[in-house]
Protein backbone atom coordinates (compact mmCIF):
# COMPACT_ATOMS: atom_id res chain seq x y z
CA UNK A 1 0.00 0.00 0.00
CA UNK A 2 1.59 3.60 -0.56
CA UNK A 3 0.80 6.91 0.70
CA UNK A 4 -0.84 9.90 -1.11
CA UNK A 5 0.09 13.51 -1.33
CA UNK A 6 -1.85 16.03 -1.83
CA UNK A 7 -0.10 19.01 -3.16
CA UNK A 8 -2.53 22.40 -3.28
CA UNK A 9 -1.01 26.08 -4.46
CA UNK A 10 -4.26 28.35 -4.23
CA UNK A 11 -4.51 31.79 -6.04
CA UNK A 12 -6.96 34.35 -6.10
CA UNK A 13 -9.93 32.58 -8.32
CA UNK A 14 -8.59 29.13 -8.65
CA UNK A 15 -6.83 26.39 -6.98
CA UNK A 16 -4.39 24.15 -8.44
CA UNK A 17 -3.56 20.74 -7.32
CA UNK A 18 -1.48 17.75 -8.00
CA UNK A 19 -1.70 14.51 -6.50
CA UNK A 20 1.51 12.30 -5.45
CA UNK A 21 1.80 8.86 -4.57
CA UNK A 22 5.40 7.13 -2.84
CA UNK A 23 6.64 5.01 -5.13
CA UNK A 24 9.64 2.79 -4.01
CA UNK A 25 11.43 5.85 -2.35
CA UNK A 26 10.09 8.44 -4.98
CA UNK A 27 7.18 10.40 -5.76
CA UNK A 28 5.50 9.79 -8.84
CA UNK A 29 2.85 12.31 -9.89
CA UNK A 30 -0.51 10.65 -10.35
CA UNK A 31 -2.90 13.63 -11.53
CA UNK A 32 -3.10 17.34 -11.12
CA UNK A 33 -5.61 19.81 -12.23
CA UNK A 34 -7.58 22.92 -11.23
CA UNK A 35 -10.57 24.21 -10.01
CA UNK A 36 -11.72 27.64 -11.24
CA UNK A 37 -14.54 29.49 -9.62
CA UNK A 38 -14.52 29.82 -6.34
CA UNK A 39 -16.49 32.50 -5.52
CA UNK A 40 -20.03 32.42 -4.27
CA UNK A 41 -22.65 32.68 -7.01
CA UNK A 42 -20.13 30.87 -9.81
CA UNK A 43 -20.56 27.96 -10.98
CA UNK A 44 -16.97 26.11 -10.39
CA UNK A 45 -14.92 24.45 -13.09
CA UNK A 46 -13.27 21.11 -12.18
CA UNK A 47 -10.47 20.50 -14.50
CA UNK A 48 -8.24 17.42 -14.23
CA UNK A 49 -5.86 15.17 -16.21
CA UNK A 50 -3.38 11.89 -15.43
CA UNK A 51 0.11 11.95 -15.30
CA UNK A 52 0.29 11.30 -19.01
CA UNK A 53 -1.74 13.78 -19.86
CA UNK A 54 -5.54 12.39 -20.85
CA UNK A 55 -8.07 14.55 -19.35
CA UNK A 56 -9.68 12.61 -15.92
CA UNK A 57 -12.25 15.27 -15.07
CA UNK A 58 -14.13 18.52 -17.05
CA UNK A 59 -16.76 19.09 -15.20
CA UNK A 60 -19.09 22.53 -14.22
CA UNK A 61 -19.45 21.66 -10.59
CA UNK A 62 -23.03 23.37 -9.03
CA UNK A 63 -22.51 26.65 -7.54
CA UNK A 64 -21.83 27.12 -3.78
CA UNK A 65 -23.74 29.10 -1.31
CA UNK A 66 -22.56 31.81 0.90
CA UNK A 67 -20.47 30.42 3.66
CA UNK A 68 -19.83 27.38 2.21
CA UNK A 69 -16.82 27.06 0.03
CA UNK A 70 -15.40 24.35 1.65
CA UNK A 71 -18.05 22.14 0.54
CA UNK A 72 -15.83 22.04 -3.22
CA UNK A 73 -12.97 21.08 -1.27
CA UNK A 74 -15.13 18.25 0.52
CA UNK A 75 -15.99 17.64 -2.93
CA UNK A 76 -12.24 17.44 -4.18
CA UNK A 77 -10.84 15.45 -1.35
CA UNK A 78 -13.85 12.77 -2.59
CA UNK A 79 -12.55 12.81 -6.10
CA UNK A 80 -8.88 12.63 -5.13
CA UNK A 81 -9.73 9.59 -2.86
CA UNK A 82 -11.72 7.99 -5.78
CA UNK A 83 -8.49 8.13 -8.27
CA UNK A 84 -5.73 7.47 -5.50
CA UNK A 85 -6.23 3.70 -6.50
CA UNK A 86 -4.66 1.87 -3.73
CA UNK A 87 -2.87 4.15 -1.89
CA UNK A 88 -4.23 6.14 0.94
CA UNK A 89 -4.13 9.75 1.39
CA UNK A 90 -2.05 10.41 4.05
CA UNK A 91 -1.29 14.35 4.19
CA UNK A 92 -2.07 18.30 2.40
CA UNK A 93 0.97 20.55 1.54
CA UNK A 94 0.05 23.82 1.22
CA UNK A 95 2.37 26.84 -0.63
CA UNK A 96 1.71 29.96 1.34
CA UNK A 97 3.74 33.01 -0.05
CA UNK A 98 4.84 34.24 3.01
CA UNK A 99 6.32 33.01 5.94
CA UNK A 100 7.63 36.51 7.88
CA UNK A 101 10.14 36.33 10.37
CA UNK A 102 8.73 33.24 12.33
CA UNK A 103 8.86 30.51 9.49
CA UNK A 104 12.16 29.63 8.00
CA UNK A 105 10.98 25.84 6.88
CA UNK A 106 8.01 24.22 6.18
CA UNK A 107 5.91 23.31 9.27
CA UNK A 108 2.96 21.45 10.29
CA UNK A 109 -0.28 23.61 10.30
CA UNK A 110 -2.21 23.68 13.96
CA UNK A 111 -4.47 26.80 14.99
CA UNK A 112 -1.38 29.08 16.02
CA UNK A 113 0.37 28.86 12.85
CA UNK A 114 -2.22 29.67 10.86
CA UNK A 115 -2.88 32.54 13.56
CA UNK A 116 0.40 33.65 12.68
CA UNK A 117 0.08 33.47 8.90
CA UNK A 118 -2.78 35.11 8.94
CA UNK A 119 -1.49 38.42 10.50
CA UNK A 120 1.28 38.36 7.15
CA UNK A 121 -1.93 39.23 4.96
CA UNK A 122 -0.90 42.90 4.39
CA UNK A 123 2.22 41.95 3.24
CA UNK A 124 1.20 39.71 0.47
CA UNK A 125 -2.65 40.60 -0.30
CA UNK A 126 -2.60 39.01 -3.21
CA UNK A 127 -1.59 35.64 -2.13
CA UNK A 128 -1.76 35.47 1.51
CA UNK A 129 -5.67 34.79 2.23
CA UNK A 130 -5.82 32.83 -0.75
CA UNK A 131 -3.23 30.55 -0.01
CA UNK A 132 -4.50 29.73 3.58
CA UNK A 133 -8.64 29.65 3.31
CA UNK A 134 -8.10 26.15 1.77
CA UNK A 135 -6.06 25.28 4.93
CA UNK A 136 -9.04 25.84 7.38
CA UNK A 137 -11.70 24.54 5.04
CA UNK A 138 -9.67 21.30 5.23
CA UNK A 139 -8.88 21.12 8.96
CA UNK A 140 -12.92 21.43 9.49
CA UNK A 141 -13.42 18.59 6.91
CA UNK A 142 -10.83 16.80 7.51
CA UNK A 143 -8.91 17.23 11.14
CA UNK A 144 -7.02 14.44 11.45
CA UNK A 145 -5.32 14.73 7.49
CA UNK A 146 -1.70 16.20 8.29
CA UNK A 147 -1.33 19.96 6.75
CA UNK A 148 2.41 21.27 5.79
CA UNK A 149 2.49 24.75 4.57
CA UNK A 150 5.81 25.35 2.63
CA UNK A 151 7.07 29.15 2.35
CA UNK A 152 8.29 30.96 -0.48
CA UNK A 153 9.99 32.78 1.70
CA UNK A 154 12.11 29.96 3.12
CA UNK A 155 14.95 29.42 0.64
CA UNK A 156 16.00 33.28 0.97
CA UNK A 157 16.01 33.07 5.22
CA UNK A 158 19.59 33.48 5.55
CA UNK A 159 20.43 35.84 3.13
CA UNK A 160 23.41 37.70 4.63
CA UNK A 161 22.10 41.39 6.29
CA UNK A 162 23.18 43.57 2.84
CA UNK A 163 20.38 41.78 1.42
CA UNK A 164 18.04 42.34 3.37
CA UNK A 165 17.88 45.73 4.97
CA UNK A 166 16.65 48.66 3.56
CA UNK A 167 18.16 52.02 4.59
CA UNK A 168 15.09 52.94 6.84
CA UNK A 169 16.23 53.55 10.83
CA UNK A 170 17.32 50.17 12.27
CA UNK A 171 14.09 49.70 14.51
CA UNK A 172 12.37 48.48 11.43
CA UNK A 173 14.71 45.71 10.79
CA UNK A 174 14.54 44.78 13.96
CA UNK A 175 10.53 44.67 13.40
CA UNK A 176 10.52 42.83 10.43
CA UNK A 177 10.70 44.99 7.72
CA UNK A 178 13.43 43.51 5.87
CA UNK A 179 13.65 42.09 2.38
CA UNK A 180 11.94 38.52 2.68
CA UNK A 181 12.20 37.00 -1.01
CA UNK A 182 9.77 34.92 -2.83
CA UNK A 183 9.24 32.02 -4.97
CA UNK A 184 11.36 30.24 -3.15
CA UNK A 185 9.64 26.89 -3.84
CA UNK A 186 11.06 27.34 -7.41
CA UNK A 187 14.33 28.60 -6.77
CA UNK A 188 14.87 25.58 -4.55
CA UNK A 189 13.28 23.01 -7.51
CA UNK A 190 15.41 24.51 -9.86
CA UNK A 191 18.68 24.58 -7.81
CA UNK A 192 18.47 20.78 -7.29
CA UNK A 193 17.96 20.41 -11.00
CA UNK A 194 20.45 21.89 -11.94
CA UNK A 195 22.65 19.80 -9.50
CA UNK A 196 21.68 16.91 -12.08
CA UNK A 197 22.04 19.08 -15.28
CA UNK A 198 25.50 20.38 -14.55
CA UNK A 199 26.72 19.77 -11.23
CA UNK A 200 29.79 22.21 -11.36
CA UNK A 201 28.19 25.18 -12.37
CA UNK A 202 25.21 23.88 -9.38
CA UNK A 203 27.50 24.27 -6.90
CA UNK A 204 29.29 27.46 -8.31
CA UNK A 205 27.21 31.33 -9.29
CA UNK A 206 23.52 30.88 -10.53
CA UNK A 207 21.51 33.47 -11.61
CA UNK A 208 17.93 32.17 -11.72
CA UNK A 209 14.93 34.53 -13.77
CA UNK A 210 11.13 33.50 -12.53
CA UNK A 211 9.59 34.83 -15.63
CA UNK A 212 6.00 34.12 -14.36
CA UNK A 213 2.93 35.83 -13.65
CA UNK A 214 4.67 37.08 -10.50
CA UNK A 215 8.36 37.84 -11.18
CA UNK A 216 11.36 37.99 -9.88
CA UNK A 217 15.56 36.96 -10.01
CA UNK A 218 17.53 35.12 -7.51
CA UNK A 219 21.23 34.60 -7.29
CA UNK A 220 22.11 31.46 -6.02
CA UNK A 221 25.89 30.41 -4.96
CA UNK A 222 26.70 26.76 -3.43
CA UNK A 223 22.81 25.80 -3.98
CA UNK A 224 22.04 28.82 -1.79
CA UNK A 225 19.89 32.29 -2.09
CA UNK A 226 22.39 34.79 -1.76
CA UNK A 227 20.30 38.12 -2.81
CA UNK A 228 16.63 38.30 -4.80
CA UNK A 229 15.75 40.80 -6.86
CA UNK A 230 12.04 41.03 -4.46
CA UNK A 231 11.92 42.21 -0.86
CA UNK A 232 9.41 42.59 2.23
CA UNK A 233 6.24 41.97 -0.19
CA UNK A 234 5.43 40.12 -3.68
CA UNK A 235 5.39 43.56 -5.11
CA UNK A 236 9.09 44.75 -5.53
CA UNK A 237 11.63 43.91 -7.92
CA UNK A 238 11.06 43.52 -11.03
CA UNK A 239 7.73 44.67 -13.32
CA UNK A 240 5.26 42.11 -13.35
CA UNK A 241 2.04 41.18 -15.16
CA UNK A 242 -0.15 43.54 -13.06
CA UNK A 243 2.07 44.65 -10.50
CA UNK A 244 5.07 47.61 -10.52
CA UNK A 245 7.68 46.24 -9.24
CA UNK A 246 10.31 48.65 -7.60
CA UNK A 247 8.57 52.13 -7.38
CA UNK A 248 10.57 55.63 -5.65
CA UNK A 249 9.06 56.13 -2.32
CA UNK A 250 8.43 59.31 -3.61
CA UNK A 251 5.84 58.35 -5.74
CA UNK A 252 3.68 56.69 -3.23
CA UNK A 253 4.18 59.92 -1.09
CA UNK A 254 2.98 62.46 -3.82
CA UNK A 255 0.17 60.13 -5.36
CA UNK A 256 -0.99 60.14 -1.74
CA UNK A 257 -0.81 63.78 -1.17
CA UNK A 258 -1.34 65.53 -4.46
CA UNK A 259 -4.16 62.82 -5.69
CA UNK A 260 -5.37 61.83 -2.41
CA UNK A 261 -4.76 58.02 -2.65
CA UNK A 262 -5.63 56.12 0.01
CA UNK A 263 -4.10 52.56 1.07
CA UNK A 264 -6.40 50.78 -0.22
CA UNK A 265 -6.69 52.42 -3.28
CA UNK A 266 -2.57 52.35 -4.00
CA UNK A 267 -2.89 48.41 -3.17
CA UNK A 268 -5.39 48.23 -6.42
CA UNK A 269 -2.84 50.28 -8.65
CA UNK A 270 0.23 48.71 -7.84
CA UNK A 271 -1.04 45.30 -7.47
CA UNK A 272 -3.46 45.03 -10.08
CA UNK A 273 -3.12 47.68 -12.60
CA UNK A 274 0.24 48.39 -13.00
CA UNK A 275 3.22 45.93 -14.51
CA UNK A 276 2.42 44.95 -18.12
CA UNK A 277 -0.99 45.88 -17.64
CA UNK A 278 -0.41 49.20 -17.08
CA UNK A 279 2.85 50.05 -19.38
CA UNK A 280 0.53 48.94 -22.03
CA UNK A 281 -2.15 50.70 -21.30
CA UNK A 282 -4.56 47.94 -20.34
CA UNK A 283 -4.14 46.18 -23.31
CA UNK A 284 -2.81 42.68 -21.55
CA UNK A 285 -0.66 41.33 -18.66
CA UNK A 286 0.05 38.34 -20.84
CA UNK A 287 3.40 38.83 -23.10
CA UNK A 288 2.19 36.49 -25.80
CA UNK A 289 -0.77 38.90 -26.70
CA UNK A 290 1.91 41.98 -26.12
CA UNK A 291 4.65 40.27 -28.47
CA UNK A 292 2.45 39.64 -30.69
CA UNK A 293 0.63 42.92 -30.54
CA UNK A 294 1.53 46.06 -33.03
CA UNK A 295 0.37 48.53 -30.56
CA UNK A 296 3.60 50.83 -29.45
CA UNK A 297 2.40 50.67 -26.24
CA UNK A 298 2.61 46.91 -26.19
CA UNK A 299 6.11 46.93 -27.52
CA UNK A 300 7.20 49.38 -24.57
CA UNK A 301 5.84 47.18 -21.83
CA UNK A 302 7.81 44.80 -23.44
CA UNK A 303 10.70 46.36 -23.68
CA UNK A 304 10.35 47.94 -20.35
CA UNK A 305 10.56 44.45 -18.84
CA UNK A 306 13.24 42.77 -20.40
CA UNK A 307 15.85 45.71 -19.72
CA UNK A 308 14.65 45.42 -16.34
CA UNK A 309 15.42 41.68 -16.18
CA UNK A 310 18.56 42.01 -18.26
CA UNK A 311 19.87 44.57 -15.83
CA UNK A 312 19.08 43.25 -12.51
CA UNK A 313 21.40 40.07 -13.68
CA UNK A 314 24.09 42.88 -13.37
CA UNK A 315 23.48 43.52 -9.89
CA UNK A 316 22.83 40.10 -8.88
CA UNK A 317 26.38 38.71 -10.59
CA UNK A 318 27.34 41.14 -7.92
CA UNK A 319 26.51 39.86 -5.35
CA UNK A 320 27.95 36.18 -6.12
CA UNK A 321 30.89 37.42 -7.91
CA UNK A 322 30.46 36.53 -11.91
CA UNK A 323 27.98 34.23 -13.43
CA UNK A 324 28.29 29.84 -14.40
CA UNK A 325 25.03 29.46 -15.29
CA UNK A 326 21.91 32.05 -15.53
CA UNK A 327 18.33 29.79 -16.10
CA UNK A 328 14.85 31.12 -17.47
CA UNK A 329 11.78 29.19 -15.43
CA UNK A 330 7.82 30.20 -15.26
CA UNK A 331 5.56 30.31 -18.09
CA UNK A 332 7.50 33.14 -19.65
CA UNK A 333 11.05 32.39 -18.81
CA UNK A 334 10.32 28.76 -20.04
CA UNK A 335 8.16 29.44 -23.46
CA UNK A 336 9.48 32.45 -24.76
CA UNK A 337 12.88 31.68 -26.87
CA UNK A 338 12.41 35.69 -27.96
CA UNK A 339 12.60 36.99 -23.94
CA UNK A 340 15.62 34.99 -23.72
CA UNK A 341 17.43 36.49 -26.80
CA UNK A 342 16.17 40.12 -26.14
CA UNK A 343 17.78 39.27 -22.33
CA UNK A 344 21.05 37.84 -23.11
CA UNK A 345 21.52 40.13 -26.20
CA UNK A 346 21.50 43.26 -23.75
CA UNK A 347 24.25 41.29 -21.78
CA UNK A 348 26.38 40.58 -24.45
CA UNK A 349 28.96 42.12 -22.62
CA UNK A 350 29.11 39.73 -20.40
CA UNK A 351 30.40 37.11 -23.06
CA UNK A 352 26.82 35.04 -23.30
CA UNK A 353 25.83 33.31 -26.27
CA UNK A 354 22.92 31.50 -27.47
CA UNK A 355 22.55 28.61 -29.56
CA UNK A 356 19.42 30.27 -31.84
CA UNK A 357 18.05 26.68 -32.65
CA UNK A 358 18.38 25.22 -29.36
CA UNK A 359 17.25 28.34 -27.85
CA UNK A 360 13.71 28.26 -30.32
CA UNK A 361 13.38 24.54 -30.22
CA UNK A 362 12.91 22.48 -26.73
CA UNK A 363 16.11 22.14 -25.41
CA UNK A 364 17.24 22.66 -21.84
CA UNK A 365 20.92 24.08 -22.48
CA UNK A 366 19.96 27.46 -24.75
CA UNK A 367 23.10 29.05 -24.80
CA UNK A 368 26.34 28.36 -27.59
CA UNK A 369 29.27 26.11 -27.06
CA UNK A 370 31.77 29.74 -27.24
CA UNK A 371 29.30 31.02 -24.10
CA UNK A 372 30.98 32.62 -20.68
CA UNK A 373 28.58 30.69 -19.15
CA UNK A 374 25.87 28.35 -19.75
CA UNK A 375 21.85 29.82 -20.34
CA UNK A 376 18.90 27.30 -19.36
CA UNK A 377 15.57 27.10 -20.17
CA UNK A 378 14.29 24.51 -17.13
CA UNK A 379 11.06 23.88 -16.39
CA UNK A 380 10.24 25.00 -12.86
CA UNK A 381 8.23 22.35 -9.92
CA UNK A 382 7.10 24.29 -6.70
CA UNK A 383 4.18 21.31 -6.67
CA UNK A 384 6.76 18.38 -6.61
CA UNK A 385 9.16 20.35 -4.15
CA UNK A 386 6.37 20.96 -1.50
CA UNK A 387 5.40 17.29 -1.84
CA UNK A 388 9.08 16.41 -1.08
CA UNK A 389 8.54 18.60 2.01
CA UNK A 390 5.40 17.19 3.19
CA UNK A 391 6.45 13.66 2.81
CA UNK A 392 9.86 14.68 4.54
CA UNK A 393 7.88 15.98 7.52
CA UNK A 394 4.95 13.60 7.75
CA UNK A 395 5.96 10.93 6.51
CA UNK A 396 10.21 11.21 7.35
N1 LIG B 1 4.87 31.03 -25.03
C1 LIG B 1 4.86 32.05 -24.18
N2 LIG B 1 5.46 33.22 -24.51
C2 LIG B 1 5.44 34.26 -23.68
N3 LIG B 1 4.86 34.23 -22.46
C3 LIG B 1 4.25 33.11 -22.09
C4 LIG B 1 4.21 31.96 -22.92
N4 LIG B 1 3.54 30.99 -22.26
C5 LIG B 1 3.16 31.52 -21.07
N5 LIG B 1 3.59 32.80 -20.96
C6 LIG B 1 3.38 33.74 -19.84
O1 LIG B 1 3.53 33.08 -18.60
C7 LIG B 1 2.75 33.77 -17.63
C8 LIG B 1 2.27 32.82 -16.58
O2 LIG B 1 3.38 32.23 -15.98
P1 LIG B 1 3.17 31.09 -14.87
O3 LIG B 1 4.50 30.73 -14.36
O4 LIG B 1 2.33 29.99 -15.45
O5 LIG B 1 2.36 31.94 -13.81
P2 LIG B 1 1.65 31.57 -12.47
O6 LIG B 1 2.37 32.39 -11.43
O7 LIG B 1 0.23 32.00 -12.65
O8 LIG B 1 1.84 30.08 -12.22
C9 LIG B 1 1.57 34.35 -18.38
O9 LIG B 1 1.34 35.65 -17.92
C10 LIG B 1 2.00 34.35 -19.83
O10 LIG B 1 2.15 35.68 -20.25
C1 LIG C 1 5.13 35.55 -4.94
C2 LIG C 1 4.53 35.61 -6.29
O1 LIG C 1 4.66 36.58 -6.98
O2 LIG C 1 3.87 34.50 -6.70
P1 LIG C 1 3.16 34.25 -8.12
O3 LIG C 1 4.22 34.30 -9.15
O4 LIG C 1 2.54 32.88 -7.99
O5 LIG C 1 2.14 35.35 -8.30
MG1 LIG D 1 3.58 31.19 -10.00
Amino acid sequence: MSDGLLVINAGSSSIKFSVYVTDNGDLRLTCNGQLEGLGVGITPHFFAKDADGTVAADDLWPPVEVGKQSALLGRLIDWIEDHLGDATLRAAGHRVVHGGSGYSAPVLVNKSVLDDLRALTSLAPLHQPHNLAPIAALSELHPDLPQVVCFDTAFHAHKRLEAEMFGLPRKYYDAGIKRYGFHGLSYEYIAHRLEDLDPQAARGRVIVAHLGSGVSMCAIKDGRSVDTSIGFTAVDGLMMGTRCGSLDVGVVLHLMQQDGLDAKALEKLFYKESGLLGVSGGLSNDMRVLMDSDAPEAKQAVDLFIYRVAKEVGALATAIGGIDALVFTAGIGEHSAAVRQRVCDLLGWTGVRLDAAANDGHAMKVSAPDSAYGVWAIPTNEELMIARHTRKLVLG
